[in-house]
This record gives C-alpha cells, sequence and structure tokens, in this order.
C-alpha cells in the first residue's frame, strides 16, 4: 500500500486540505473545501450539519470509496490520495466496516449468511456466530431479514460490518429509518462495539442527539469544519435524551 512521511501517532485518520468538487464550471459543487482534521484512534465521532454540507463526502473519501479532487487523507501512515483502485479496495476489504441508513442486507439470504459474505472474504474475522451475538441477534441467525424488524435488521448490518474485525466503523444516519427506542438500542450496539473492539467509529447524522454519545463531535457546514468539540459528559446510549 501507499505510504508517506506523516507521522501516524495514535491518530486513526489525518486530513490536509481535503477537498472535493463534483462536476466541473458553472455546474461545479464544492462538497469539501479544505478540510483538516485529525481522529484519534478509538474514538467514537459523531459529524453534525445541515443536509448537503460535505458529512458523507468526507465519509466517503475516508473509507476508501471516493477519491478527493485535492489534499491528503492518511489512515495511520497510508496516504489513501495516493493509493491505486486495488490498494483502495484492499484498504476497505481489511480496514474498514461501513453500515448505511437502508441496512443493504440480501434478502434472499439469512442473518448469519449475510454475515459470512464478509468473513469469507476478510484477512482476520471474527466468529459470525460471536458477530451476531455481540449484537444481541445470537437467536435470530437463521431468519431471514423480512422476518425481523427494521432495528434487528439494522443490527444484522452492524454484526455484518464488525465480523472483519474492522479497524474503522463508518455509520451513515445508522437510526434514519428507525424510532427513537429502536434507534438507540442500535447505538447501544454501537457503543458496545467501540468498547469491545476498539474500532474507531464515525457516525453521520442529523439526529443530533447521538452527539451525546460521542468523545468528539465534529459539526460541518458548507464543505467547512466549523466547530470540533471533545465531549467530557459523554452518556450511554440508554441515557441519551432525544
Ligand atoms: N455524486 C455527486 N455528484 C454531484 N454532486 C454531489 C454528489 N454527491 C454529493 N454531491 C453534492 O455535494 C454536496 C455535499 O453532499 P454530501 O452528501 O456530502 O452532504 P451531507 O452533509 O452528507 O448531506 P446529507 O446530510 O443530506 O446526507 C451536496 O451539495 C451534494 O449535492
Amino acid at each position: 500500500m501507499a505510504k508517506d512521511s506523516e507521522p501516524a501517532g495514535q491518530t486513526t485518520f489525518v486530513t490536509r486540505g481535503l477537498t472535493k468538487v463534483y462536476g466541473e464550471g458553472p455546474a461545479a459543487v464544492h462538497a469539501l473545501r479544505g478540510v483538516d482534521l485529525e481522529i484519534p484512534k478509538g474514538e467514537i465521532v459523531v459529524l453534525l450539519g445541515p443536509s448537503g454540507s460535505g458529512k458523507s463526502t468526507l465519509l466517503n473519501i475516508i473509507g476508501g470509496l471516493d477519491r478527493a479532487t485535492e489534499g491528503d487523507a492518511f489512515f495511520e501512515d497510508q496516504n489513501l490520495s495516493q493509493m491505486s483502485d486495488r490498494e483502495l479496495t484492499l484498504y476497505r476489504r481489511d480496514h474498514v466496516g461501513f453500515v448505511f441508513q437502508f441496512y443493504n442486507l440480501m434478502p434472499s439470504l439469512t442473518a448469519r449468511e449475510n454475515v459470512e459474505l464478509v468473513t469469507e472474504i476478510a484477512e482476520d474475522p471474527m466468529d459470525v456466530e460471536k458477530a451476531l451475538h455481540l449484537v444481541g441477534l445470537g437467536k435470530r441467525m437463521d431468519h431471514f431479514p423480512a422476518q425481523m424488524s427494521g432495528g434487528e435488521q439494522q443490527r444484522v448490518a452492524i454484526a455484518r460490518a464488525i465480523a472483519k474485525n474492522p479497524t474503522v466503523l463508518f455509520c451513515d444516519e445508522p437510526t434514519g429509518a428507525l424510532d427513537s427506542t429502536t434507534g438507540r438500542a442500535v447505538l447501544h450496539v454501537i457503543n458496545d462495539v467501540n468498547r469491545e473492539l476498539g474500532a474507531t467509529v464515525m457516525i453521520v447524522t442529523h439526529a443530533a442527539a447521538t452527539a451525546q454519545m460521542a468523545h468528539r463531535v465534529i459539526n460541518f457546514a458548507d464543505g467547512a469544519i466549523r466547530s470540533v468539540e471533545v465531549n467530557d459528559h459523554r452518556v450511554s446510549p440508554d441515557e441519551i435524551e432525544w
């Protein structure tokens, strides 16, 4: 994988001047306008900001799903901006778990089989049953998505994301399709993943209350970081006030 001289330290991500422009000329959209960011290892980081402010774009670039137009994004000591497509694929496969708003499960496969899709190709996977137990679905392993509630399906998606033992878990609106009780249960699982597996977790959300469980809260506006707050009074997802 591409290496660079940027010091790694205890940070999972460092970005320098990260810029993303979609399109060209008068139709150009400046989604990121030179973002400088440091994400310490093992933290839960919540990204807040208005619709269109660039949160998902940032997540997609540091998650290796998209490329910056300019600037650098380092994962530990590796510069994602200099990686080939093949290297980015390996980075995603070996280090990154994604959880999206709409689960993206295979409807014709059981919970267990959905998770197996990932463990079969992962470098250092977790036992499938352990992953499903971790998200509280030990008794639903052989159910199909259509036989599960939204919260249960999202927990399968989390089990699938963590079964590869990811260094980083990215969650884009993980509770967006869930009611507050179910959403809280899903955040609980994400919190456990951070605590028990030590994964760095980045959550993009419109549910500002989620920030109460974060170690760090990044406020985005118009493609730039407006503020970074360290949360000295984290609360358990059970205690989040919506
Ligand atoms: N593939 C694309 N092509 C063109 N413009 C895009 C593309 N993806 C995103 N954009 C634009 O880039 C800007 C940032 O989008 P992004 O999805 O990162 O925002 P966001 O903060 O995640 O928004 P939301 O909270 O609504 O998901 C928006 O103006 C969006 O329209």
